[in-house]
């Protein structure tokens, strides 16, 4: 990529509103946490443990992609590495220009060695607010729910999610193996987070199809839609994410590497916002995709003619579609604008 235009995104301003706390773990810091914990790392493992965490160009689906995530959650169940994983993720996304960061995790998966969910989130929050903090970078939680769990594990999850509600936490999720377990087996879950006024973002239209996006935004109660790159499959689909001003949350690297497209010709971001759609980047993983927010707008400047303009325009759309309430949120909208203008944008 010439070098001005990669210096140029750089200083854009950014924000990633789609980032897997597990799946953005620095490899070092597994290194560490495995000798703090004196837990041994498999056979092998003795170099940079980057190709344990990363998904290469061979990666078929996102069940194998989601593979990756095994490797990492063992040295992910106390109060601190969650809390300094969860600070690194600031850094990572200060690293790449961010302003705001909404960060998601499932407590579910961190309570293999006594923590409770509440106290997972708990801590995941007092890491981002130190991360906040140290990098200047706001940075939320997003609950997330897993398809594979029972009704009653993830109702749990919803009542621990609203107690953190506007205490660090702005939304829940559902995220998992789509193609698995369809949006139908969570009516009851996302009734009560709807009940609860809690905001709601779902996976979906990523390894399953257009019905499944549908499915999120009208039975689901979904304000946002994670991916929802399937979409093409079905205009009425499209027709209801444009209605109802639905935001997708793209992960361009990451819907690549789990095959939700064959290939970049194929990506249809130019397609959505020529629609009229309110379109995203974000980094879905930073470790296992091998991605940075600057790496995601330079891919759409390489693969997809992406001007500075049109990525600057993509934080906006960002901005507006962060879940934060009023006066917070007005001021992200008004930092996005003002660096803008800085740069003559
Ligand atoms: O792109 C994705 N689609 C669906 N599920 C995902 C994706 N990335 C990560 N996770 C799942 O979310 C869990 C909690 O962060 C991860 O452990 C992984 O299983
Ligand atoms: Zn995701």
């Amino acid at each position: 990529m010439d070098q001005p235009l990669q210096e140029q995104i750089r200083r854009l301003p950014k924000i990633d509103l789609h980032v897997h706390l597990d799946g953005s773990v620095k490899p070092e810091t597994i290194r560490e946490l495995a000798r703090a914990q004196g837990k041994a790392l498999p056979e092998g493992a003795e170099g940079d443990l980057t190709p344990w965490m990363q998904i290469d160009e061979t990666c078929s689906s996102l069940i194998e992609y989601l593979s990756k995530f095994d490797f990492v959650l063992p040295f992910m169940q106390t109060a601190e590495s969650l809390e300094r994983i969860a600070e690194e993720v600031v850094e990572q996304a200060a690293a790449s220009g961010c302003l705001y960061v909404e960060v998601r995790f499932a407590p579910m998966l961190h309570t293999l060695e006594g923590l409770s969910a509440r106290e997972a989130i708990l801590h995941t929050i007092a890491g981002l607010q130190r991360g906040e903090q140290t990098f200047g970078v706001k940075a939320r939680v997003i609950v997330i729910c897993m398809r594979h769990d029972s009704v009653e594990k993830n109702l749990e999850v919803i009542e621990a999610a609203r107690d953190y509600y506007g205490k660090g936490v702005v939304a829940v999720d559902l995220a998992g193996d789509e193609a698995g377990f369809p949006p139908a087996l969570h009516h009851d879950v996302f009734e009560l987070a709807a009940r609860y006024e809690l905001p709601i973002t779902i996976h979906a239209g990523e390894a399953g199809g257009a019905d499944n996006v549908r499915e999120s935004i009208a039975r689901l109660g979904a304000r946002r839609i994670g991916h929802g790159v399937r979409i093409t499959e079905d205009p009425a689909v499209i027709e209801l994410v444009k209605s109802t001003r639905t935001p997708l949350e793209m992960c361009p690297v990451s819907n690549i590497q789990t095959k939700a497209v064959t290939g970049w010709d194929a990506y249809p971001i130019r397609l959505f916002m020529e629609q009229g759609l309110l379109v995203t980047v974000n980094t879905d993983n930073m470790t296992v995709s091998g991605t940075t927010m600057n790496l995601e707008y330079e891919m759409l400047a390489e693969h997809c003619g992406f001007t500075l303009q049109e990525l600057a325009q993509l934080t906006v759309n960002s901005a507006e579609a962060a879940f934060l309430d009023g006066a917070e949120k007005e001021e992200l909208k008004a930092a996005v604008q003002n660096a803008l203008r800085m740069l003559g944008l």
